[in-house]
C-alpha cells in the first residue's frame, strides 16, 4: 500500500539527487576547462595544495551543516579522482592525436561480465570513440589479436592484491612487441552467484577462474566438501551456472557481471582480503606520448649478467638517479634454466632527462634491457588533511 507521506519525501529526494547530478556535470565542465588551460600553460594536472584548501573549506562547511567529516572526505576523494583521471585522459588524447579513432577494438579475457570486461568498460569510458569488445579465451589469444591488428588494444590483468602477480601475463610480455600504454586498478568484489533460489548448504559444485579460487581460499576452506571446477574466465563460470540452472551449483564472480547472466548473489565479500583490487595494463601496437604534466609510470624488462650482486648493481642505478621503483617481479627465462627476467615498474616519464640518463646507465649494466611502455599513472593517491582527525574527534 502506498504511503502518501513516504511518496512525497521520496519525490523530494529524487529531485535533489537530480540536482546533485546536474551540479556534478557542471563541475566536470569546469575541470575540463581547467585541463585546457593547463595544456596551454604547461601546468601539472595535480595540485594537492589546491585540493587541501578545498577540502579544509568543505569540511568546515560540512560540519556547520551537520555532515560527517569522513563522509565528506570520502565523497570528495571520489570526485577528485574522477576529475584528475578525466583531465589526464584529455591531456593524453591531445598528446596523441593520431591514436584517436571512432572505434576502439579491445581484446580482453572472457566474455561480458568478466572482471576484465568491467575494467575495459571503465578504462574506455573516459576515452573518445566507440568500444567494440572482443572476448578471448586465453592471454595468448588476447595478445595475438592486437599483434595481428584484429584488435587495437588489449586489457590484461597483471596483479591482484590477494593472489599477487599474474605470471602468465608477465610471460606474454616477454615475447611481444606490443607496448603498455595505460593502466587501471579495478575493485574485485567476489560474490557467490546462483541461478535458482538455494542456500550454501545445498551446493555441490563451484565454478570459477583459478585466480578467483586463490583469492577466496579462506572462504573455500570453510566450505568443506564442495567440488571446485576451474573455468577459463569468470564469465565462463557464470555462463555454466546459468546453463545448468540447478540449486546445487554456483559461480564466483562479480554481482554486476552475474546480473548479465540472470544470477543472484547469495553471499558477498568472499575474498581473503577486504581490499581486493586488480591492476590491469592496456597494451597496443604503438607507444604513446605521455605529457610531462601528468604522473607517468614506466615498465622495464631486463636480465642481468650472471655474477654476484648484478641485480643490486642495476637497482642502485635507480637509487642514484632518484627514481622510485613501485614493483619488481622475476620470471624464469624460457629455455635458460635458473636464469631470470626482471620486470620493474618505476615512477617517471621516459621523455624526462633524469629518467633517460638512468635508462642509459641501466642498459650498460644489464645483459638484456627493454622498455615495455611509459604510460599515465592512474593511481590517484587521496590528499590527506590533518584537520579531518581533529574535526571528527568526539568532544
Ligand atoms: O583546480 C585545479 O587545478 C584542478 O585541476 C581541479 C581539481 C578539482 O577537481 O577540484 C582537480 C585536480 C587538482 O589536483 C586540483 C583540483
Amino acid at each position: 500500500m502506498a504511503v502518501q507521506e513516504l511518496d512525497t519525501l521520496r519525490d523530494q529526494i529524487t529531485a535533489l539527487d537530480g540536482q546533485l547530478l546536474g551540479l556534478l556535470a557542471q563541475r566536470q565542465q569546469l575541470t575540463n576547462a581547467v585541463a585546457e588551460t593547463k595544456i596551454k600553460h604547461h601546468i601539472p594536472v595535480r595540485d594537492q595544495q589546491r585540493e587541501e584548501q578545498l577540502l579544509v573549506r568543505l569540511l568546515k562547511q560540512g560540519v556547520e551543516h551537520g555532515l560527517d567529516p569522513h563522509y565528506i572526505t570520502q565523497l570528495y576523494h571520489v570526485i577528485i579522482e574522477d576529475s584528475v583521471l578525466n583531465q589526464q585522459a584529455l591531456l593524453a588524447e591531445r598528446a596523441n592525436p593520431d591514436s584517436s579513432a571512432p572505434l576502439n577494438r579491445v581484446a580482453f579475457l572472457g566474455d561480458k561480465g568478466s572482471y576484465s570486461y568491467l575494467a575495459t568498460q571503465r578504462y574506455f569510458s573516459r576515452r573518445p570513440g566507440e568500444l567494440l569488445e572482443i572476448g578471448c579465451q586465453s592471454f595468448a589469444d588476447i595478445v595475438h589479436k592486437v599483434e595481428s591488428s584484429e584488435a587495437d588494444y588489449a586489457v590484461l590483468p597483471i596483479e591482484n592484491t590477494s593472489s599477487g602477480s599474474i605470471n602468465e601475463v608477465y610471460d606474454q610480455l616477454q615475447h611481444t612487441r606490443l607496448s603498455i600504454i595505460g593502466e587501471l586498478t579495478h575493485p574485485i568484489k567476489h560474490a557467490l552467484l546462483v541461478a535458482v533460489d538455494t542456500d550454501i548448504s545445498s551446493l555441490k559444485t563451484l565454478y570459477a577462474h583459478p585466480q578467483v579460487f586463490a583469492q577466496c581460499s579462506h572462504f573455500l576452506a570453510d566450505l568443506g566438501n564442495i567440488e571446485v571446477k576451474p573455468c577459463d574466465s569468470t564469465s565462463a563460470a557464470m555462463l555454466k551456472v546459468n546453463e545448468l540452472n540447478s540449486p546445487h551449483v554456483a559461480a564466483i564472480g562479480s554481482e554486476a557481471g552475474g546480473q548479465l547472466y540472470g544470477l543472484k548473489a547469495i553471499k558477498s565479500n568472499l575474498a581473503n582480503q577486504k581490499e581486493n583490487h586488480s591492476r590491469f595494463i592496456v597494451v597496443a601496437r604503438n607507444r604513446v606520448n605521455v605529457p610531462l604534466q601528468v604522473p607517468a609510470k614506466t615498465t622495464l624488462v631486463m636480465s642481468t649478467v650472471q655474477k654476484p650482486g648484478a641485480l643490486v648493481e642495476a637497482l642502485l642505478v635507480l637509487k642514484n638517479n632518484n627514481i622510485n621503483m613501485t614493483k619488481l617481479e622475476s620470471r624464469p627465462i624460457t629455455g635458460n634454466p635458473w636464469e631470470e627476467m626482471f620486470y620493474l615498474d618505476v615512477e617517471g616519464n621516459i621523455q624526462d632527462g633524469p629518467m633517460q640518463h638512468a635508462l642509459e646507465e641501466l642498459k650498460a649494466t644489464t645483459r638484456y634491457f627493454k622498455v615495455l611502455g611509459c604510460y599515465p599513472s592512474e593511481e590517484v593517491a587521496p590528499t590527506k588533511v590533518a584537520a579531518v582527525d581533529a574535526l571528527s574527534t568526539p568532544q
